[in-house]
């Protein structure tokens, strides 16, 4: 029978499944950050087990961390008892932890990665739900909460109903200065926060084809904004090409099986979805949202749409978020001030993306009065962007680098925008008060970030 590339990886991960119930799944690689493992490693304790397979799980705070001096104790008691914890726990449990400052430290989504950790096939969980990221791989990737973190680190092993199979193509090539973000805001506004829920999604289609594989990041990064359990690409000469030499991906002959392996995961050309669905690349520009979430999201050079609620209770929201966010029905939304620019996070964390920033200032100035951090997602990003030389470019132009970590993605550390503030943001996520209490995010792609940073106003970058 033709398969798709997730029943692939999934039947071969299935030790028991139970009739009419969830599947008992092997996990090939647990991510571990402090914000979700504590009471999971508080579990075992009082259960008296141990790790089932300490090699399978790599640890990392990323989420409390802060992103200046982090050669010094980390100043917020909070923040420090989370990160002291993780590292307690897995020198207690025998785990592989890329500590605060280590070379490797970074966020679990860009680490897993640039470190090859996270390959083709494989099935991963991290109790975070941005663990979709690594989907772009070929692998079967996706968030569990913290009991699950539990039971992965007791059993190697997780309950899980099976997901429906939705493929979304997206046809032709992408017009110049869109990204990949703009791709994954469009699919979001296009199918809503909840249009995918219950699926697992492969992307496929030319445009995706196209893409590098931090751009295929970006893209599965977001699938969970539209309630999909997680979102894929099928594995090719460019997750191969990236992959080779990793520090911890296959080397020598168990490379090439390894790759002899990967090329038989495609989806079967015959293999049938439960949901199919296509864009075309032609439609998508600069993207940049409006609302509290990331589906409220309109071209760059659209206007903030009318309220189309269906019922009070959804246009009562509506009018909240718009209100929440001081914009009005049928506004421009290029123009508007914007106080703070964050460039990071898992979405848009990456060598590439601040490559592609530093394209765009260079020998420009900051716009006086903002606020920009740039926030790589890794250690290992932050020796690229200086052996690159972008620092020099960032520091000419007026830009702050910091060290890395989530970061103001949700301002579980320092770096918090202030309230009321609007932040035109990389990250994937615009809730209320998600940077900062009462603070006001613009989802967007790395180029309307530098648009912003530059003029000081939502600004199609197209135009600079
Ligand atoms: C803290 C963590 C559980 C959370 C997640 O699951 O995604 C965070 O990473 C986020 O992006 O909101
Ligand atoms: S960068 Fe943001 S979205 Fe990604 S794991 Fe950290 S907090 Fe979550």
């Amino acid at each position: 029978m033709p398969k798709t590339l997730f029943d692939k990886i999934w039947d071969a991960h299935a030790v028991n499944v139970i009739e009419g119930g969830p599947t008992q799944l092997y996990i090939d690689r647990h991510y571990c950050h402090e914000v979700t493992s504590p009471q999971a490693f508080d579990g075992l304790r009082r259960r008296g087990l141990r790790v089932f397979r300490p090699g399978r799980t790599v640890c990392s705070p990323d989420h409390n961390i802060p992103t200046k001096n982090q050669d010094k104790p980390i100043a917020d008691p909070v923040s420090r008892n989370q990160v002291e914890t993780l590292n307690r726990n897995a020198a207690e449990f025998g785990l592989d932890i890329f500590g605060i400052g280590h070379e490797r430290n970074g966020i679990i989504h860009v680490i897993g990665p640039e470190n090859g950790l996270t390959l083709p096939g494989y099935t991963i969980v991290c109790g975070d739900s941005h663990t979709s990221t690594h989907g772009a791989f070929g692998a079967v990737a996706f968030g569990i909460g913290t009991s699950e973190v539990e039971m992965v680190l007791a059993s190697q092993c997780i309950l899980q109903p099976k997901p429906k199979s939705m493929r979304i193509t997206v046809d032709g090539h992408l017009r110049p200065g869109v990204t990949a973000k703009d791709v994954a805001l469009y699919i979001i506004s296009r199918m809503t926060t909840s249009g995918a829920t219950g699926y697992f999604v492969e992307y496929a289609g030319e445009v995706v084809r196209d893409m590098s594989m931090e751009e295929r990041m970006t893209l599965c990064n977001l699938s969970i904004e539209m309630g999909a359990r997680g979102g894929m690409v099928a594995p090719d000469e460019t997750t191969f090409a990236y992959l080779k030499g990793r520090d911890f991906a296959p080397k020598d002959d168990k490379w090439d099986e390894a790759v002899a392996y990967w090329r038989t995961l495609p989806t079967d050309y015959d293999a049938v979805f439960d949901a199919e669905v296509r864009f075309d690349a032609a439609d998508i520009e600069p993207r940049v949202t409006f609302g509290t979430n990331p589906g409220m999201g309109i071209g760059i050079s659209e206007v903030v749409p009318r309220n189309p609620g269906e019922n009070d209770a959804e246009r009562a929201g509506y009018t909240r978020a718009l209100r929440y966010m001081g914009f009005e029905e049928g506004e421009k939304i290029t123009g508007t001030r914007v106080d703070y620019v964050f460039v990071g996070s898992c979405t848009n964390g990456r060598f590439e993306d601040f490559r592609l920033f530093a394209e765009m200032v260079k020998g420009r100035k900051k716009a006086p009065g903002v606020i920009v951090w740039l926030v790589p997602g890794s250690r290992r990003v932050l020796g690229q962007i200086r052996s690159a030389g972008l620092d020099r470019i960032f520091a000419e132009a007026g830009f702050e680098l910091r060290e890395p970590g989530c970061s103001a993605c949700l301002a579980m550390n320092d770096d918090k925008v202030a309230p009321g503030r609007l932040c035109v943001s990389t990250s994937n996520r615009n809730f209320e008060g998600r940077q900062g209490p009462g603070s006001r995010t613009v989802l967007a792609g790395v180029p309307v970030a530098a648009a912003a940073a530059l003029t000081g106003y939502i600004t199609d970058p197209r135009t600079l």
